[in-house]
This record gives C-alpha cells, sequence and structure tokens, in this order.
C-alpha cells in the first residue's frame, strides 16, 4: 500500500554529502526500514567535494521523520541540511493571489480602470444596481466565509487557522469552474455579528458559500441570510456534502443491489452535515434514518441540550429505536458518518445486515479505515482524496456555484440540490460503476458541465434564475 494512503505526508530532507559518493542503495534501505519511500533524489549544487541533494521521501506519519533525519545523521559523510514537509512549502505565502485581467499599460488605460472614467461606470451602477452583476466582479465571485468554528473535524480552531482551508477551497472553485472565490475566516463567532458582516459585505458577491460554521448556529445563519439576501446562501457542509452523499448513494445502492426506499440508513453526527444528509434522503424516498449523536440514537421524546437533535428526532427514527451506535447498526444497510474519526470498528459493520454501505465522511480522519472493513462490506467511501470513492463537497460546490452564478438565481433550491446529486451520479454510467467507482473523479470535467446543466434548468424551472443563458433560450 501506498504510504499516501496511509495518511502520510511527503518530505524533502536536504542533504550535504562529502567526500566519496553516497551509498543511495543503503540511504533506500535504511529509509524504507524506517517506513519511508524516496521518491525522488535531486542534485542541487555539485563543487568542492560536497554535494547538495534534495531527497524527496513519503513517510507514514510524523516520528517516521525524525527516526528517518536520526539514522542519516549517523552515517559518516552525510549532514542533514534541513527538513521540509513539503505540504508547508505549498501553502507558504499563501495558495492564491488576485490577478488583474488586463494590463495598465499607459495613462489612458490608467485613466479607464480607474479615475477618471471608472466613475462613469459608477453612476451607470448607481442608477441601474443589476448592472453591478455585468461590471463588477459580482457576476463570477463567491465569498468563501467562515468563522473557524467547526473546521474540518478539528473543530473550533478559530478564524486563522481556518484559513489554509477556505484558500483551498478557493483554488478548487477557480480550478474545476472558473468561480472566483474569496476566502473570508471571521473573528467572531456571534451569530448576529456573523449575519450582519455577511450582508454588509456581500455588495461584491454573486454567492456565499458558508463553511465550517458549528451547529446549531450554522442552521440560523444561513436560514437568515437566505432569507434577507438576494443571492445564494449555501453552507456547504450541510447542502454540498448532503448532494454528494445522495449521488454516492444512489450508485453504492445499484452495487448493493438494494433500493433507496427499502433500505435503512444510520446517520452518525447530527450536526450541520448530518442533518442535510437526512433530510435530502427523506426527500430522496428513505424511508427508516436512524441519527446517532454523542448521547446515542436519538429518540422522540427525548429533550437534547441541543434543539436541533430535539427536532431531528421527531422526524426520524420512526420504530423509536434506541441505545448506542452498534445497536443502531444492527441490521442497517447504509453507514454514513459526518462525526470524529475511528468511532466505528469492524465488529459494528459485521453487525449490519448483508452488503452494507459504508460512507465514513470524517475529515481529516475517517470513522474507520477502508482497509478495515474492505471485504466485508459492499462499497466504502471517505471524504479524502487518497482513498477510492472520495464522498466530498468538492464535487458539488464548484458546479453548483457554476450554475447559480450563470443564470443569477436568488437562491439554491431543494429542486437544484436534487438535480445536483442526480447529474454527479449521472457521469458514473454502467460501464464504469464499481466497488471502487461508485462517484466520479472530481478531475473529471463532465461533472461541473453536467451539474451546471442540470442544475441551471432545475432553477429556470423553479423560476428563481434572473438570467437565462444563451443555450436555454
Ligand atoms: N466529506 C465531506 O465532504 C464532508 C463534508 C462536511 C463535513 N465533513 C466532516 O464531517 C464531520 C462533521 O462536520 P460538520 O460540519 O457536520 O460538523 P458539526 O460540528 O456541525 O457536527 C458534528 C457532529 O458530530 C457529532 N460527533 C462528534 N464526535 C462524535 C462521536 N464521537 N460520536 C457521536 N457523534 C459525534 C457532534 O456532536 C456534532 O453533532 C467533520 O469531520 C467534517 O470534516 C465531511
Ligand atoms: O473540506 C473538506 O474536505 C470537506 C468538508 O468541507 C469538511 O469540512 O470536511
Ligand atoms: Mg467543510
Amino acid at each position: 500500500m501506498r504510504h499516501q494512503e496511509l495518511g502520510g505526508k511527503s518530505i524533502i530532507i536536504r542533504l550535504e554529502i562529502g567526500g566519496d559518493r553516497m551509498n543511495f542503495g543503503l540511504v533506500a534501505n535504511m529509509v524504507s526500514n524506517l517506513g519511508g519511500d524516496i521518491i525522488a533524489i535531486d542534485t542541487i549544487h555539485i563543487g568542492n567535494g560536497i554535494s547538495i541533494r534534495d531527497m524527496t521521501v513519503n513517510v507514514v506519519d510524523a516520528t517516521a521523520i525524525r527516526s528517518i533525519t536520526e539514522a542519516i545523521e549517523k552515517i559518516p559523510g552525510i549532514r542533514v541540511v534541513n527538513t521540509s514537509d513539503r505540504t508547508f512549502l505549498l501553502h507558504l505565502g499563501g495558495k492564491i493571489e488576485v490577478t488583474p485581467k488586463v494590463t495598465i499599460q499607459n495613462r489612458d488605460d490608467l485613466s479607464r480602470v480607474y479615475t477618471p472614467d471608472v466613475a462613469r461606470v459608477c453612476e451607470a451602477i448607481r442608477e441601474d444596481p443589476d448592472k453591478a452583476f455585468s461590471l463588477t466582479i459580482k457576476r463570477n465571485t463567491v465569498a468563501v466565509i467562515s468563522d473557524g468554528s467547526a473546521v474540518l473535524g478539528l473543530g473550533n480552531i478559530g478564524s486563522r487557522a481556518a484559513m489554509p482551508v477556505m484558500e483551498g477551497k478557493a483554488m478548487l472553485f477557480k480550478q474545476f469552474a472558473g468561480v472566483d472565490a474569496f476566502p473570508i475566516c471571521l473573528d467572531t463567532t456571534d451569530t448576529e455579528e456573523i449575519i450582519r458582516t455577511i450582508k454588509l459585505i456581500a455588495p461584491a458577491f454573486g454567492g456565499i458559500n458558508l463553511e465550517d460554521i458549528s451547529s446549531p448556529r450554522c442552521f440560523e445563519i444561513e436560514e437568515r441570510l437566505r432569507a434577507e439576501l438576494d443571492i445564494p446562501v449555501f453552507h456547504d457542509d450541510q447542502h454540498g456534502t448532503a448532494v454528494v452523499a445522495y449521488a454516492g448513494l444512489i450508485n453504492a445502492l445499484k452495487i448493493a443491489g438494494k433500493a433507496i426506499t427499502d433500505v435503512t440508513v444510520v446517520v452518525c453526527g447530527i450536526g450541520a452535515a448530518g442533518v442535510a444528509i437526512t433530510n435530502i434522503l427523506l426527500s430522496a424516498g428513505v424511508k427508516e434514518v436512524i441519527g446517532v449523536d454523542r448521547e446515542g440514537i436519538l429518540v422522540e421524546g427525548e429533550t437534547y441540550s441541543n434543539p436541533v437533535k430535539t427536532k431531528y428526532a421527531s422526524y426520524t427514527n420512526p420504530l423509536k429505536r434506541s441505545g448506542t451506535l452498534r445497536d443502531a447498526l444492527q441490521g442497517a444497510d447504509v453507514f454514513i458518518g459526518v462525526s470524529g474519526g475511528k468511532l466505528l470498528n469492524r465488529q459494528d459493520v459485521l453487525g449490519m445486515a448483508p452488503n452494507p454501505i459504508v460512507f465514513a465522511m470524517a475529515n481529516p480522519e475517517p470513522e474507520i479505515l477502508p482497509a478495515d472493513i474492505d471485504d466485508i462490506a459492499a462499497v466504502v467511501a471517505t471524504g479524502r482524496s487518497d482513498y477510492p470513492n472520495q464522498i466530498n463537497n468538492v464535487l458539488c460546490f464548484p458546479g453548483i456555484f457554476r450554475a447559480a452564478l450563470d443564470c443569477r438565481a436568488l437562491a439554491i433550491t431543494e429542486e437544484m440540490k436534487l438535480a445536483a446529486s442526480e447529474a454527479i451520479a449521472s457521469v458514473i454510467t454502467e460501464d464504469k460503476l464499481g466497488k471502487y467507482d461508485i462517484v466520479p473523479s472530481v478531475f473529471d470535467q463532465s461533472v461541473v458541465e453536467r451539474l451546471r446543466d442540470r442544475v441551471i434548468r432545475a432553477a429556470i424551472a423553479g423560476g428563481v434564475a434572473r438570467r437565462i443563458p444563451k443555450e436555454y433560450r
């Protein structure tokens, strides 16, 4: 198994090698014995009896980095100059930048993009505010906004620490769907402050992608902003995740040979993602969804400290089952985890119905590793890019916003989300479908194309499109 698949990382070790040539065979053996894999050696400098070389090594975990560097230093004639983690190198100075579309070559250009001529454009927008869509970045720009309170599965790590994820989302928006996205991390977790701030900055944007805001505040924030703004507001951890999970389930059920109306689904982690996944599955025809959180199975009649869970219990778990996660899984067909790492074990899955489907979607560490249950599950999926079947909201948010921006949608509706799931699932045709191929790769360009098409059609049919793109007129 590749080390990357074990959640490993890649490091570059810069070596100064003196005297005779280094015995690479010896070093490679030693690195391999200590849990590393040399994937490249680059010569940086040779001269004066020494050479400087960068050795790129894949390692299983951080402890391997230490043992490898210590062992190398013990080899006579070799000195470790420094060690750099390639992931950190990639983040130096941030991952995105703003680039002008035209170059200002002379004073004439200057007076057009800036004063005095820009004033005429401002006046035009003052007279007709809708012109902001054609004459400013609003047409193609989405704000990716977090308060840093539920970042991946890392919890409340704060607004500064959340930035790398939001920058990453902005990269994905651009690369996969040509959407310009701007990462914004707010230094508050106060619901009213967040709502007010987003309303105040909304004029610049054609859409708001809320990200990694913890439950239950995320529900009120999204609901209020949807009511008060005339651009789509979409909490990605709720709806992006739900759209992709449902898309994955459509295809996983074909492998397991089960019908959506017959299956019992256990959703673990009744937060932002868990509530939205449940809602989309219920509207898609699932009859029995059992929710499990820290308190165990959520049952109607109980009052939970989090009112979202009390409400959730009132419309799920129709047979009023109670107990632990393992109890919930007895005889269940599908497990969907959007909770935390490593809380499921093989024994739990063995108790499920034949041909179980397991979506362990917590990030960065899934509820269970695919290798632990691959032999007993019909389908296993995670949220990560280093395993097969990546059920991650990245399959949805670029394309759904591409569609919403292109038809200037007032909102992203339930019908648009269902259309998005069907579009994603439809990319996997019968000949492509397999245990390890239930959802398309994020690099499959037809995902965004299909999503755009199906979602624009749903927006037009639902009356939320303010602009009908040429090809739909
Ligand atoms: N794959 C994806 O596309 C995707 C998308 C969104 C979220 N996620 C992941 O799902 C998880 C939840 O995200 P969220 O935005 O819904 O967060 P959230 O904070 O809104 O909800 C998490 C819920 O999980 C529950 N939980 C945590 N540990 C638990 C445990 N040991 N047992 C039972 N319940 C537990 C919490 O009580 C909470 O209700 C995170 O790990 C996140 O990275 C993955
Ligand atoms: O960021 C991701 O990889 C998916 C999701 O938005 C999450 O919060 O885990
Ligand atoms: Mg997220």
